[in-house]
């Protein structure tokens, strides 16, 4: 049996429960760099428990590009620290979270100038680039534990999108 969900567009406020939407929506927070840049400060929340051993890192993903309607078989979730999907072209991505194993997935779909970061915990589907160069900066955990839950479906949910 196939359940099947559709894609909302992704905005903070539909998306606090689960992580943070990094754009340029709105006033920036301080104006830098003699008057030529807005810096949007201190907008996502990174936490890397330094306490279980955990320091920052940026990585680089190099994901395919996927389509719908695109079979969710997997959520994840990393326990001990926050992650961070920051798209490297201006493209949209697919980003699916859920508030548990057993509930359904919510999907969003990028307008291509946000970026996302999932709070520490936060069920996830992995990193789903859908047009550009799938090049992601991805800021997260580094540390010797493995730091990764994961649920696999019994049945997949189907994602489908409506332009
Ligand atoms: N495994 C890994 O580094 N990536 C996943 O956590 C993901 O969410 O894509
Ligand atoms: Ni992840």
């Amino acid at each position: 049996m196939t359940r099947s969900i559709t894609t909302e567009p992704l905005t903070p406020e539909a998306f606090a429960p689960y992580g943070d939407v990094l754009d340029v929506e709105g006033a920036p927070d301080k104006i830098i760099n003699q008057g030529k840049c807005g810096r949007y400060h201190d907008r996502a929340r990174v936490d890397v428990t330094p306490e279980s051993g955990g320091r920052v890192g940026i990585s680089v993903f190099h994901a395919e590009l996927r389509t719908f309607p695109y079979t969710l078989d997997l959520i994840e979730r990393h326990p001990e620290g926050s992650q961070a999907f920051v798209p490297m072209s201006a493209d949209p991505f697919l980003v699916v979270v859920a508030d548990g194993p057993d509930a359904p997935p919510r999907a969003f779909v990028t307008n291509g100038a946000q970026a996302i970061n999932f709070h520490r915990g936060t069920w996830h589907g992995v990193l789903t680039p859908l047009t550009g160069s799938g090049m992601f900066a991805v800021v997260d955990r580094i540390g010797e534990t493995p730091n990764l839950e994961e649920h696999w479906f019994e049945a997949p949910w189907l994602i489908t999108h409506t332009v």
